[in-house]
């Protein structure tokens, strides 16, 4: 066999001739045989002759379109990674090829040719590394924790986000790991090598939020003794993530707006605009349309950060992930704090599995980091969880019919916004009207805890 033809094989169809041309430019560099068509059927003939590697399909094309394609392919080399470039707009059809397991990836048009690359070369490099690929089992996500069929879609959206350069956002309870889904998103990315920073949009007055995304010059406001970098800038190349965005005074909202629309920025108290590139990762407990609706979000910033959205489930929604996260907390902190955990009783996984988990993983983490610092043995039971609760949320152990439980009696069943309000009550209570330090008992930001009681 010649040494060409041992080469990985990239198929590209895209019916505009030019898209082909400028698809194999861009690959020119990659260690791989490019074949591009122009015809979809064209394709179909030289793949049932050939094992492919990989295909990059456009979307919309006459005969037959991206989506129909790319099954056909995943039936006559289900091996293979298929990529589909897409305009943004179509993302919902995208999603439904992604979840019908038909493609792995899209990158949006105009694409930026170090995505492209990258997919390719990552695709490549793997079929290399591992004789038969699973889809599935790509390390993307990797840190993300869970079984549950609703965080394997979840994964698998991250993977098809990452690289798409458009604005994401990901949506979820407090504690459900938005800024670790934001993360993944960015390791998933080309834009690993570069920063990924995240900021806490409740946390700023507008002017400082201003300064802090976009930079200011000395004298802009006061305290600004110099000029300051923003976030924007330290991130070049990288992850900007906007956490709470919902809380952005609107003044800023609309200059976010603005910034995204002309990809440039004007540092506070400067007249010199800033282009940048950084991909934009947003997030909210909040839904954002819930937060255009209540008149506290533009709608037409809601647009330009929604392009990707994504969602987590709350804790309680996905009982196999309990089991899952308690063990692998267990053993972290276990080990941590030297101590001889290897496992929890019975009752102790069928007790967690029922409780409500208001504050979510981040909860579970702390209840169990707790446990394993305030307690000693072997199996961790269900009454060294109960009184981490307690001390944590006031979560009383005599309650038989607490209403912190997922009952299955109907009438019973107490909402779980309810379930919150009383456990942060419990908390301010406890700690005298003090925020700062009711947040900390919750472990959450007192900014949780301020947009909470906003909304009451
Ligand atoms: N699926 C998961 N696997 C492993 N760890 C997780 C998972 N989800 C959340 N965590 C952990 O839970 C904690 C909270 O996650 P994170 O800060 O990402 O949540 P969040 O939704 O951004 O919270 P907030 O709404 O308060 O900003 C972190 O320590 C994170 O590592």
């Amino acid at each position: 066999m010649s040494q060409a033809k041992e080469l990985p094989i990239v198929v590209i169809v895209d019916d505009e001739p030019e898209i082909c041309t400028s698809i194999n430019r861009c690959l020119m560099r990659v260690n791989a045989q490019v074949h591009s068509f122009t015809s979809p059927r064209q394709a179909l003939n030289f793949i049932k002759e050939h094992e492919i590697a990989l295909i990059i399909s456009d979307q919309r094309m006459p005969d037959i379109d991206g989506h129909d394609l790319l099954k056909q392919v995943r039936n006559l080399a289900p091996q293979s990674t298929r990529i589909m470039l897409s305009a943004y707009q179509d993302f919902d059809d995208v999603s439904k090829s992604f979840n019908e397991g038909i493609i792995d990836k899209f990158i949006s048009k105009p694409w930026k040719n170090v995505d492209l690359v990258f997919a390719v070369e990552n695709a490549i490099n793997a079929e290399h590394s591992i004789e038969s690929k699973v889809t599935s089992s790509k390390p993307v996500a990797g840190d993300i924790i869970g079984e549950s069929t609703v965080m394997h879609t979840l994964k698998q959206q991250i993977k098809m986000a990452a690289g798409a350069n458009v604005p994401i956002f990901v949506h979820g309870e407090t504690g459900t790991g938005k800024e670790l889904v934001a993360n993944a998103c960015h390791k998933a990315s080309s834009r690993v090598k570069h920063p990924f920073i995240a900021v806490n949009c409740a946390n700023f007055s507008e002017q400082l939020i201003d300064a802090q995304l976009f930079g200011a010059v000395k004298g802009a406001y006061t305290g600004a003794v110099k000029d300051s970098q923003g976030i924007f800038a330290q991130a070049d190349g990288g992850t900007v993530f906007l956490d709470e965005i919902t809380t952005l005074p609107l003044g800023i909202q609309a200059k976010l707006l603005r910034v995204l629309q002309e990809r440039e920025y004007t540092p506070l108290g400067s007249t010199v605009c800033v282009s940048f590139d950084t991909q934009i990762v947003s997030a909210s407990s909040v839904k954002l349309s819930d937060a255009v609706n209540a008149g506290e979000f533009r709608e037409d910033l809601f647009y330009r950060l929604n392009v990707i959205p994504l969602s987590i489930a709350p804790l309680r929604e996905r009982g196999e992930d309990i089991a899952i996260l308690a063990n692998y907390f267990l053993s972290k902190f276990s080990k941590e704090q030297g101590k001889q955990f290897t496992d929890f009783a019975s009752s102790t996984t069928s007790f967690m599995k029922q409780y409500h988990w208001p504050g979510n993983v981040r909860q579970l983490e702390n209840t169990i980091h707790g446990a394993c610092i305030m307690h000693d043995g072997t199996e961790m039971t269900r009454e060294m969880i109960e009184n981490i609760l307690q001390q944590h949320v006031g979560f009383n152990q005599n309650e038989s019919t607490s209403s912190t439980f997922i009952e299955n009696d109907d009438e019973n069943v107490v909402p779980l916004a309810d379930v919150e309000r009383k456990a942060i009550e419990s908390a301010i209570d406890k700690c005298n009207g003090n925020i700062s330090q009711a947040a900390a008992l919750l472990k959450v930001n007192p900014s949780t805890i301020y947009r909470k009681m906003q909304k009451w």
